[in-house]
Protein backbone atom coordinates (compact mmCIF):
# COMPACT_ATOMS: atom_id res chain seq x y z
CA UNK A 1 0.00 0.00 0.00
CA UNK A 2 1.15 3.51 -1.06
CA UNK A 3 2.12 5.65 2.14
CA UNK A 4 0.00 9.18 2.54
CA UNK A 5 2.96 11.98 2.74
CA UNK A 6 2.01 15.69 4.84
CA UNK A 7 1.28 18.19 2.93
CA UNK A 8 2.83 21.58 3.82
CA UNK A 9 2.07 24.83 3.25
CA UNK A 10 4.06 27.79 4.55
CA UNK A 11 3.68 30.95 3.86
CA UNK A 12 2.14 30.33 0.75
CA UNK A 13 1.86 33.33 -2.11
CA UNK A 14 0.50 34.05 -5.32
CA UNK A 15 0.67 37.75 -6.62
CA UNK A 16 -1.22 38.55 -10.06
CA UNK A 17 -0.28 42.30 -10.63
CA UNK A 18 -2.15 43.79 -8.10
CA UNK A 19 -4.38 40.62 -6.91
CA UNK A 20 -3.18 38.38 -4.16
CA UNK A 21 -4.68 35.62 -5.07
CA UNK A 22 -2.72 33.71 -2.17
CA UNK A 23 -2.12 35.56 0.90
CA UNK A 24 0.90 33.69 3.18
CA UNK A 25 -1.25 30.52 3.35
CA UNK A 26 0.24 28.08 6.23
CA UNK A 27 -1.38 25.07 6.78
CA UNK A 28 -1.06 21.12 7.12
CA UNK A 29 -3.31 18.35 5.23
CA UNK A 30 -2.26 15.11 7.06
CA UNK A 31 -2.47 11.19 5.22
CA UNK A 32 -5.16 9.27 7.00
CA UNK A 33 -8.18 11.62 6.32
CA UNK A 34 -10.33 13.26 3.52
CA UNK A 35 -9.49 16.92 3.88
CA UNK A 36 -12.00 19.25 2.46
CA UNK A 37 -10.55 22.87 0.52
CA UNK A 38 -12.84 24.97 1.12
CA UNK A 39 -13.69 28.62 0.00
CA UNK A 40 -16.03 30.64 -2.22
CA UNK A 41 -15.44 30.83 -6.15
CA UNK A 42 -12.08 33.42 -6.80
CA UNK A 43 -10.91 32.20 -3.29
CA UNK A 44 -7.35 31.00 -4.42
CA UNK A 45 -8.11 27.53 -3.84
CA UNK A 46 -7.11 26.39 -7.51
CA UNK A 47 -4.04 28.27 -7.55
CA UNK A 48 -3.13 26.79 -3.87
CA UNK A 49 -3.34 23.48 -5.83
CA UNK A 50 -1.52 25.06 -9.20
CA UNK A 51 1.21 26.12 -7.06
CA UNK A 52 1.43 22.59 -4.97
CA UNK A 53 1.92 20.82 -8.45
CA UNK A 54 4.37 22.97 -9.61
CA UNK A 55 2.08 24.52 -12.61
CA UNK A 56 2.43 27.97 -11.24
CA UNK A 57 5.44 29.29 -9.30
CA UNK A 58 5.01 30.82 -6.26
CA UNK A 59 5.12 34.53 -5.34
CA UNK A 60 7.00 33.55 -1.89
CA UNK A 61 6.63 30.63 0.49
CA UNK A 62 6.54 27.39 -0.05
CA UNK A 63 4.53 24.45 -0.71
CA UNK A 64 5.41 20.36 -0.47
CA UNK A 65 4.31 16.92 -0.37
CA UNK A 66 6.11 14.91 1.69
CA UNK A 67 8.73 17.56 2.41
CA UNK A 68 9.40 18.22 -1.69
CA UNK A 69 8.46 20.06 -3.95
CA UNK A 70 6.85 18.59 -6.78
CA UNK A 71 9.65 19.43 -9.60
CA UNK A 72 11.94 17.65 -6.31
CA UNK A 73 10.00 14.59 -6.89
CA UNK A 74 11.06 11.33 -8.46
CA UNK A 75 8.45 9.40 -9.53
CA UNK A 76 5.27 12.44 -9.53
CA UNK A 77 2.96 10.36 -10.89
CA UNK A 78 3.32 7.78 -8.38
CA UNK A 79 3.50 9.87 -5.51
CA UNK A 80 0.78 12.66 -6.21
CA UNK A 81 -2.20 11.94 -8.54
CA UNK A 82 -4.11 15.10 -9.04
CA UNK A 83 -6.74 16.10 -11.19
CA UNK A 84 -7.88 19.55 -11.63
CA UNK A 85 -10.84 21.25 -12.82
CA UNK A 86 -9.95 21.61 -16.47
CA UNK A 87 -8.40 18.38 -17.40
CA UNK A 88 -9.06 17.91 -20.88
CA UNK A 89 -8.84 15.28 -22.60
CA UNK A 90 -8.85 14.39 -26.82
CA UNK A 91 -11.98 13.71 -27.91
CA UNK A 92 -11.32 12.17 -30.61
CA UNK A 93 -9.38 9.38 -28.37
CA UNK A 94 -11.08 6.38 -25.97
CA UNK A 95 -10.27 6.31 -22.14
CA UNK A 96 -8.10 3.76 -22.31
CA UNK A 97 -5.66 5.36 -24.90
CA UNK A 98 -5.69 7.99 -23.06
CA UNK A 99 -4.24 6.59 -19.73
CA UNK A 100 -1.93 4.37 -21.92
CA UNK A 101 -0.43 7.00 -23.01
CA UNK A 102 0.08 8.67 -19.23
CA UNK A 103 0.93 5.19 -18.15
CA UNK A 104 3.39 4.66 -20.59
CA UNK A 105 5.16 8.27 -20.37
CA UNK A 106 5.47 7.80 -16.27
CA UNK A 107 6.59 3.98 -17.09
CA UNK A 108 3.54 2.21 -15.33
CA UNK A 109 2.55 -1.08 -16.88
CA UNK A 110 -0.28 -1.31 -19.54
CA UNK A 111 -2.39 -3.55 -17.02
CA UNK A 112 -2.99 -0.95 -14.91
CA UNK A 113 -5.04 1.02 -17.24
CA UNK A 114 -8.14 -1.07 -17.35
CA UNK A 115 -7.60 -1.97 -13.72
CA UNK A 116 -8.16 2.23 -12.76
CA UNK A 117 -10.83 1.67 -15.39
CA UNK A 118 -12.34 -0.65 -13.12
CA UNK A 119 -12.36 1.15 -10.12
CA UNK A 120 -13.77 4.33 -11.26
CA UNK A 121 -16.94 2.47 -13.10
CA UNK A 122 -15.77 3.02 -16.45
CA UNK A 123 -14.66 -0.95 -17.43
CA UNK A 124 -17.50 -1.35 -20.03
CA UNK A 125 -17.30 2.04 -21.88
CA UNK A 126 -13.66 2.62 -22.23
CA UNK A 127 -13.09 1.35 -25.35
CA UNK A 128 -15.52 5.07 -26.07
CA UNK A 129 -13.97 7.83 -27.56
CA UNK A 130 -14.33 10.61 -24.71
CA UNK A 131 -15.90 12.93 -26.92
CA UNK A 132 -18.99 11.13 -26.30
CA UNK A 133 -18.83 10.90 -22.34
CA UNK A 134 -21.29 12.78 -20.02
CA UNK A 135 -19.38 15.55 -17.51
CA UNK A 136 -20.03 12.63 -14.45
CA UNK A 137 -18.27 10.34 -17.14
CA UNK A 138 -14.97 12.69 -17.49
CA UNK A 139 -14.72 13.18 -13.50
CA UNK A 140 -14.36 9.58 -13.26
CA UNK A 141 -11.90 9.60 -16.07
CA UNK A 142 -9.80 12.18 -14.34
CA UNK A 143 -10.28 10.36 -11.04
CA UNK A 144 -8.69 6.94 -12.74
CA UNK A 145 -5.91 9.54 -14.35
CA UNK A 146 -4.80 10.39 -10.40
CA UNK A 147 -4.73 6.68 -9.50
CA UNK A 148 -3.09 5.38 -12.17
CA UNK A 149 0.85 5.90 -10.52
CA UNK A 150 -1.60 3.94 -7.24
CA UNK A 151 -0.35 7.27 -5.40
CA UNK A 152 -0.03 7.84 -1.65
CA UNK A 153 -1.46 11.59 -2.58
CA UNK A 154 -4.80 12.50 -4.51
CA UNK A 155 -5.09 16.18 -4.90
CA UNK A 156 -8.81 16.79 -6.68
CA UNK A 157 -10.17 20.43 -7.62
CA UNK A 158 -14.14 20.32 -7.53
CA UNK A 159 -14.31 16.18 -8.31
CA UNK A 160 -18.26 16.33 -7.64
CA UNK A 161 -18.98 18.43 -10.28
CA UNK A 162 -21.43 16.97 -13.25
CA UNK A 163 -22.06 14.16 -11.37
CA UNK A 164 -25.49 12.99 -10.12
CA UNK A 165 -26.62 11.92 -6.73
CA UNK A 166 -25.80 8.38 -6.93
CA UNK A 167 -22.49 9.67 -8.54
CA UNK A 168 -21.54 12.59 -5.61
CA UNK A 169 -22.55 9.30 -3.10
CA UNK A 170 -20.08 6.95 -5.12
CA UNK A 171 -17.07 9.39 -5.14
CA UNK A 172 -17.79 9.80 -1.04
CA UNK A 173 -17.34 6.41 -0.09
CA UNK A 174 -14.49 6.53 -2.58
CA UNK A 175 -12.62 8.84 -1.24
CA UNK A 176 -13.17 7.48 2.26
CA UNK A 177 -12.10 4.39 1.30
CA UNK A 178 -8.60 5.94 -0.45
CA UNK A 179 -8.27 7.85 3.02
CA UNK A 180 -8.73 5.05 5.14
CA UNK A 181 -6.12 2.83 2.78
CA UNK A 182 -3.20 5.54 4.27
CA UNK A 183 -3.49 8.12 1.56
CA UNK A 184 -3.73 11.68 1.62
CA UNK A 185 -7.00 13.39 0.01
CA UNK A 186 -7.35 16.82 -0.52
CA UNK A 187 -10.40 17.70 -2.71
CA UNK A 188 -11.24 21.20 -2.96
CA UNK A 189 -15.13 22.64 -3.20
CA UNK A 190 -17.11 26.16 -3.08
CA UNK A 191 -19.50 23.82 -1.70
CA UNK A 192 -19.51 23.01 2.45
CA UNK A 193 -22.71 20.50 1.87
CA UNK A 194 -20.28 18.25 -0.88
CA UNK A 195 -17.56 17.96 1.53
CA UNK A 196 -19.81 17.85 4.66
CA UNK A 197 -19.99 14.13 4.59
CA UNK A 198 -17.26 13.16 2.86
CA UNK A 199 -14.12 15.44 4.97
CA UNK A 200 -13.38 14.74 8.59
CA UNK A 201 -10.78 18.20 8.29
CA UNK A 202 -10.95 21.07 6.51
CA UNK A 203 -9.00 23.97 5.28
CA UNK A 204 -11.28 27.47 4.65
CA UNK A 205 -9.83 29.91 2.43
CA UNK A 206 -11.40 32.95 1.71
CA UNK A 207 -9.93 35.46 -0.03
CA UNK A 208 -6.51 34.19 -0.37
CA UNK A 209 -6.33 33.93 3.33
CA UNK A 210 -7.07 30.92 5.97
CA UNK A 211 -9.88 31.50 7.68
CA UNK A 212 -10.34 28.09 9.32
CA UNK A 213 -7.98 24.59 9.85
CA UNK A 214 -9.24 21.92 11.65
CA UNK A 215 -11.75 19.10 12.06
CA UNK A 216 -15.46 19.57 11.03
CA UNK A 217 -16.47 18.73 14.45
CA UNK A 218 -14.58 21.88 15.58
CA UNK A 219 -15.91 24.36 13.44
CA UNK A 220 -18.99 24.34 15.00
CA UNK A 221 -17.91 24.03 18.76
CA UNK A 222 -18.33 27.05 19.34
CA UNK A 223 -19.99 29.04 22.50
CA UNK A 224 -23.58 29.35 20.44
CA UNK A 225 -24.86 26.00 21.96
CA UNK A 226 -29.06 26.08 22.88
CA UNK A 227 -30.80 23.41 24.13
CA UNK A 228 -33.81 22.38 22.18
CA UNK A 229 -36.84 21.28 25.05
CA UNK A 230 -40.29 20.38 24.40
CA UNK A 231 -43.19 18.42 26.06
CA UNK A 232 -46.46 17.16 25.68
CA UNK A 233 -47.82 19.80 27.64
CA UNK A 234 -46.39 23.24 26.56
CA UNK A 235 -47.64 25.44 28.55
CA UNK A 236 -46.78 23.82 31.78
CA UNK A 237 -43.37 23.64 30.24
CA UNK A 238 -43.41 27.58 29.52
CA UNK A 239 -44.44 27.83 33.46
CA UNK A 240 -41.00 25.85 34.26
CA UNK A 241 -38.90 27.49 32.04
CA UNK A 242 -39.84 31.14 33.85
CA UNK A 243 -39.94 29.66 37.16
CA UNK A 244 -36.00 28.69 36.53
CA UNK A 245 -35.55 32.27 34.70
CA UNK A 246 -34.91 30.83 31.61
CA UNK A 247 -35.40 32.99 28.13
CA UNK A 248 -36.86 30.80 25.37
CA UNK A 249 -37.95 30.91 22.28
CA UNK A 250 -40.71 28.69 20.94
CA UNK A 251 -40.02 27.29 17.75
CA UNK A 252 -41.64 24.20 15.77
CA UNK A 253 -39.74 21.75 17.42
CA UNK A 254 -39.80 22.52 20.73
CA UNK A 255 -38.63 25.72 22.90
CA UNK A 256 -35.05 26.86 22.35
CA UNK A 257 -33.13 28.01 25.55
CA UNK A 258 -29.79 29.39 24.46
CA UNK A 259 -26.69 29.34 25.77
CA UNK A 260 -28.04 27.00 28.81
CA UNK A 261 -26.90 23.62 28.69
CA UNK A 262 -29.70 20.64 28.69
CA UNK A 263 -28.77 19.50 32.32
CA UNK A 264 -29.83 22.83 33.71
CA UNK A 265 -33.07 23.04 31.25
CA UNK A 266 -34.07 19.32 32.60
CA UNK A 267 -33.64 20.13 36.45
CA UNK A 268 -35.77 23.17 35.45
CA UNK A 269 -38.62 21.00 34.00
CA UNK A 270 -37.83 18.28 36.88
CA UNK A 271 -38.32 21.08 39.88
CA UNK A 272 -41.34 21.34 38.22
CA UNK A 273 -42.94 17.79 37.57
CA UNK A 274 -43.32 18.20 33.81
CA UNK A 275 -42.62 15.44 31.75
CA UNK A 276 -40.12 16.38 28.50
CA UNK A 277 -40.84 14.83 24.95
CA UNK A 278 -37.49 16.14 24.08
CA UNK A 279 -34.12 17.33 25.23
CA UNK A 280 -31.54 17.75 22.88
CA UNK A 281 -28.28 20.04 22.38
CA UNK A 282 -28.15 22.25 19.55
CA UNK A 283 -24.87 23.75 17.93
CA UNK A 284 -24.99 26.54 15.12
CA UNK A 285 -25.93 25.27 11.82
CA UNK A 286 -22.27 24.20 9.80
CA UNK A 287 -23.56 26.20 7.02
CA UNK A 288 -24.15 29.57 9.05
CA UNK A 289 -20.57 29.18 10.37
CA UNK A 290 -19.02 28.31 7.00
CA UNK A 291 -20.56 31.31 5.70
CA UNK A 292 -19.62 33.85 8.26
CA UNK A 293 -16.26 32.88 8.46
CA UNK A 294 -16.51 33.00 4.87
CA UNK A 295 -17.71 36.68 4.56
CA UNK A 296 -15.56 38.11 7.64
CA UNK A 297 -18.84 38.33 10.28
CA UNK A 298 -17.73 35.73 12.25
CA UNK A 299 -14.20 34.52 13.96
CA UNK A 300 -12.99 31.47 13.51
CA UNK A 301 -13.98 29.13 16.73
CA UNK A 302 -11.44 28.89 19.40
CA UNK A 303 -8.91 26.25 20.06
CA UNK A 304 -10.72 23.20 22.00
CA UNK A 305 -10.86 24.36 25.59
CA UNK A 306 -8.96 23.20 28.22
CA UNK A 307 -11.67 21.17 29.93
CA UNK A 308 -12.11 19.18 26.68
CA UNK A 309 -9.05 18.23 26.16
CA UNK A 310 -8.39 17.17 29.75
CA UNK A 311 -11.48 15.17 29.15
CA UNK A 312 -10.13 13.68 25.91
CA UNK A 313 -6.73 13.06 27.79
CA UNK A 314 -8.20 11.19 30.40
CA UNK A 315 -10.17 8.71 28.41
CA UNK A 316 -6.82 7.83 26.18
N1 LIG B 1 -3.54 33.59 -14.27
C1 LIG B 1 -4.14 34.51 -13.55
N2 LIG B 1 -3.96 35.82 -13.80
C2 LIG B 1 -4.54 36.78 -13.07
N3 LIG B 1 -5.36 36.53 -12.02
C3 LIG B 1 -5.60 35.25 -11.72
C4 LIG B 1 -5.01 34.18 -12.46
N4 LIG B 1 -5.42 33.00 -11.90
C5 LIG B 1 -6.23 33.32 -10.88
N5 LIG B 1 -6.35 34.67 -10.75
C6 LIG B 1 -7.12 35.39 -9.73
O1 LIG B 1 -6.75 34.88 -8.46
C7 LIG B 1 -7.88 34.79 -7.60
C8 LIG B 1 -8.04 33.35 -7.09
O2 LIG B 1 -8.45 32.49 -8.17
P1 LIG B 1 -8.58 30.91 -8.05
O3 LIG B 1 -8.99 30.40 -9.38
O4 LIG B 1 -7.35 30.37 -7.44
O5 LIG B 1 -9.77 30.78 -7.01
P2 LIG B 1 -10.65 29.50 -6.68
O6 LIG B 1 -10.83 29.54 -5.20
O7 LIG B 1 -10.04 28.29 -7.25
O8 LIG B 1 -12.01 29.82 -7.38
P3 LIG B 1 -12.94 28.85 -8.27
O9 LIG B 1 -13.70 28.02 -7.29
O10 LIG B 1 -13.78 29.84 -8.99
O11 LIG B 1 -12.03 28.07 -9.17
C9 LIG B 1 -9.06 35.30 -8.40
O12 LIG B 1 -9.24 36.68 -8.09
C10 LIG B 1 -8.60 35.14 -9.83
O13 LIG B 1 -9.23 36.08 -10.67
Amino acid sequence: MPDGHVLEFSGLTKRFGAVTAVDALTARVEPGVVTGFLGPNGAGKTTTLRMLLGLVRASDGTATIGGKRYAQLTHPLQTVGAALEASSFHPGRTAARHLAVYAQAAGIRRPRVDEVLGQVGLADVGGRKVGGYSLGMRQRLGLAYTLLGDPGVLVLDEPANGLDPEGIRWMRGFLQALAAEGRTVLVSSHQLTEIQQTAQDVLILARGRLVFQGSLRELTDTDEQATVVDAPDRDALARALDAAALAYQPMRAGFVVAGVEPVAVGAAAAAQGVALSALQRRGPALEEVFLGLVDGTREAPSPTPDVTASVEGGAR
